[in-house]
């Protein structure tokens, strides 16, 4: 891996999958608190994920629209590093929860047309971190953890964003080395493209993305 491709593993759920992502080179650790994901870890369990996390790797929580009191629960319960703020939260909201938490903060930004690039900008003055991830498909249960691609060629030529940023949505072993030489992306993070099922995670497959992704 280039020194400078960072990989995040969204959506772990047991220790092997963790140690996996973690022996593998994984810079970013996911934990999501989506209820209605199947990659859904409860604050317990997360906790004890977490433990397993050395220093240096970045356990990140990954909350959807979540209030004050959802994210105080997380936040007491888990050890973390950063948030990661998946649904419709306005540029004042992530501010508010920056200041309240003092954990860095990664929003998401659905992207399926160059309008909805706009938004890079917004929430750039806010964020530590941006997500550019493929926009849901309508009537869609999940915000984010699709395992759909978006069209890679609406990023070509603007790696020089202000704000870090991570590419996302559908990435997997196969398709990650083409969508980081297309968008220029140095960061990059995956959840349905390393699991066997639903869920489920493949060490197998989380090596192979990592080692795609050099
Ligand atoms: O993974 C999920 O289930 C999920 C649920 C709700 C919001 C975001 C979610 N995942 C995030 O989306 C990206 C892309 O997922 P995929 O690789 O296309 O499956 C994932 O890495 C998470 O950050």
């Amino acid at each position: 891996m280039s020194a400078e491709i960072s990989v995040k593993i969204c959506g772990l759920t047991a220790p092997e999958h963790v140690r996996a992502a973690v022996e593998a080179g994984a810079r970013y650790i996911g934990f999501n608190f989506f209820p209605k994901s199947p990659r859904y870890a409860p604050i317990a369990q997360a906790a004890a994920l977490a433990s397993d996390v050395p220093v240096g790797v970045a356990k990140v929580a990954l909350a959807v629209n979540f209030t004050d009191a959802q994210l105080d629960e997380i936040v007491a319960g888990v050890p973390l590093d950063m948030l990661q703020l998946h649904g419709a939260e306005s540029p004042e909201r992530v501010a508010e929860v920056k200041s309240r938490y003092g954990l860095p903060v990664i929003k998401a930004i659905g992207v399926a047309e160059a309008e909805d690039l706009a938004a890079i900008d917004l929430y750039s003055a806010v964020a530590d971190q941006l997500l550019v991830d493929a926009k849901p498909p309508k009537n869609s249960e999940l915000p984010g953890g699709n395992g759909l691609p978006f069209d890679w060629r609406l990023l070509a030529g603007r790696k020089y964003w202000r704000t870090p940023w991570m590419l996302s949505g559908g990435l997997n072993p196969d398709n990650v080395a083409e969508a980081i030489r297309m968008t220029g992306a140095r960061q990059v993070d995956v959840a349905s493209g390393v699991e066997s099922a639903p869920g489920v995670k493949d060490p197998c497959l989380i090596r192979s993305f990592i080692e795609a992704a050099r």
